[in-house]
């Protein structure tokens, strides 16, 4: 083949249909001043004769826990709030209508240690807490929906511990909760320790700027989590993580992918960044030695489209927000391409797992 065609296929391949959104230099200086990367890009969609383009500007902030896991509770609970209301502040600037934070995100990520003690000191009422509290506040103030994951105490039902996201409306009411429905027991993910498979199902917020869920960090390895909040409607399903190089990251770019293009809608997942110390060693059940962190948070929050684009990934290592414009006319566009909702056989699928659920279930292998 002539390198002249060798290189245009290659030109081809990488055009990705997303453009740089034009952010203002004001957002701009401020993020360089506060040390976090500030990017942004613009996924489009044709222009219909029916609809109005349905833009809406989503905001992913990724961040390290800001004071040693050691430091008093609340104070390390108000650095993050600091912080993290920083970014918002320019993501405000940015005219981003919805924010979502990292899994977690008023914590240091502290469930690999097994210990109850002060971990579960972080947990508040979803309703009610200092953070959710927080939340309504930068909603008000903004005009924004907020995205608040965080580790729930359940006041109600004895006090029992959840991983939650709590979703603020751009009017400052709490619209709802979204609890983590997979439960990771992989390597030092020993989060069932602390709180049990979430009992929310699959909820989906009718916010003022579009139809979204929160598909809680292990989740995204389930495909059918996914679908299920795409079968109630959702246009943006959140993915709020916590994960580490060594356990996750070939998966990383995939899941999220994967899952826009098969429910036709847009992904985001987010990751924390750092390595989070922590004073007393923990073993990770691999006949390793006791060690006193879980590796390396890598970041690398991104968006994904329904037709298979994707924005850049945030920083490895930095503190950053992700600004990103959709038009969500595009979800229904890529759906009347390639029918997906049209052609997936749910009912055979519903029936099937009817069975396989049941003790005396027998696999359907054809044998010789
Ligand atoms: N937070 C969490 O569920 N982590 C599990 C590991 C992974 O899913 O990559």
């Amino acid at each position: 083949m002539p390198l002249i065609r060798i290189l245009k296929c290659l030109t081809f391949k990488i055009v990705m249909p997303f453009r740089k959104l034009n952010l203002p230099q004001s957002a701009l200086d401020a993020a360089e001043e506060q040390d976090f990367d500030l990017k942004g890009y613009v996924f489009e969609a044709s222009p219909e004769q029916l609809r109005p383009p349905r833009t809406v500007r989503v905001g992913l902030i990724q961040n390290k826990i800001v004071l040693p896991t050691d430091a008093p509770v609340l104070e390390q609970i108000t650095a993050l709030h600091k912080r993290v209301g920083e970014m918002v502040e320019v993501a405000a600037m940015c005219g981003v209508n919805i924010v979502c934070f990292q899994e977690a995100w008023t914590m240091p990520f502290a469930f690999c240690t097994r210990e109850r003690e002060p971990w579960t000191e972080f947990a508040e009422s979803a309703e009610d807490g200092l953070t959710t509290h927080f939340c309504i506040q930068l909603a008000k103030k903004y005009n924004m929906v907020v995205v608040s994951p965080i580790l729930e105490r359940d006041e109600i039902h004895g006090g029992t511990l959840w991983n939650t996201a709590v979703v603020v409306s751009n009017n400052g009411n709490v619209l709802g909760t979204s609890r983590k429905n997979h439960i990771p027991r992989v390597g030092d993910f020993n989060e069932s320790t602390y709180y049990m498979e979430g009992n929310t199902g699959h909820p989906v917020f009718q916010t003022q700027f579009g139809k979204i869920a929160v598909n809680i960090c292990y989740g995204r390895h389930h495909p059918l989590n996914w679908l299920m909040y795409s079968l109630h409607g959702a246009e943006i399903i959140f993915n709020p993580s916590a994960t580490v190089g060594l356990l996750s990251e070939p998966m990383w770019p995939i899941e999220a992918r994967n899952a826009a293009i098969a429910n036709h809608c847009f992904t985001c997942a987010i990751n924390r960044v750092g390595t989070e110390y922590f004073r007393n060693e923990f073993t990770s059940g691999d006949g390793k030695k006791a060690h006193h962190d879980f590796g390396h948070f890598y970041g690398s929050s991104y968006v994904a489209a329904p037709d298979g684009s994707r924005s850049p990934g945030l920083s490895r290592t930095r503190d950053g927000l992700l600004v990103t414009e959709m038009d969500l006319n595009l979800n229904r566009q890529v759906a009347d391409k390639w029918n997906f909702k049209m052609t997936g056989r749910y009912e055979m699928y519903a029936e099937e797992l009817k069975k396989a659920i049941q003790h005396d279930f027998k696999p359907n292998i054809v044998k010789e």
